[in-house]
């Protein structure tokens, strides 16, 4: 799955440069700028949580799959939009790995405590 993600990552740059909306939707939404890709991704988001919802209640694995999709799709873009590169947040969930979940929160509170 990463080597998907860093060849779209790599395509994602590329249309950074590229001036061609009418023949690329991601040069499209480069140039239309970041309000619109963060409407993209704010939509994409509800359709998944839709999609979640319809497949507990019997809908499709599919349908699902396909709105995650759009949703990692569309959150590189607005990573690349940024200058961010999907590396930062891989080494961010690697530095993560293996802590707790429920552990780092209460450790939150300890240092809360603190000050
Ligand atoms: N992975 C994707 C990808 N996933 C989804 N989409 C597009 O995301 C768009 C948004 O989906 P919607 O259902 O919201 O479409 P819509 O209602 O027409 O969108 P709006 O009118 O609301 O903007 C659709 O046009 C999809 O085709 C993608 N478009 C491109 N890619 C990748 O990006 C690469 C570069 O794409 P281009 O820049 O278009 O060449 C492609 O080769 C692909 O690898």
């Amino acid at each position: 799955m990463n080597d998907i993600l860093q060849q779209l990552a790599a395509i994602l740059e590329q249309r950074k440069a590229c001036a061609e909306a009418d023949t690329s939707y991601v040069a499209s939404l480069h140039q239309k700028g970041l309000n619109k890709i963060l409407e993209k991704v704010g939509e994409e988001a509800t359709e998944a949580i839709i999609a979640a919802k319809e497949l507990q209640a019997g809908g499709s694995r599919e349908a699902l799959v396909g709105e995650v999709a759009d949703l990692w799709f569309h959150s590189m873009v607005m990573l690349s939009h940024l200058d961010i590169d999907p590396d930062e947040i891989g080494a961010c969930l690697a530095a993560r790995f293996g802590i707790s979940g429920l552990e780092e929160k209460a450790s939150r509170g300890q240092q809360g405590k603190h000050t």
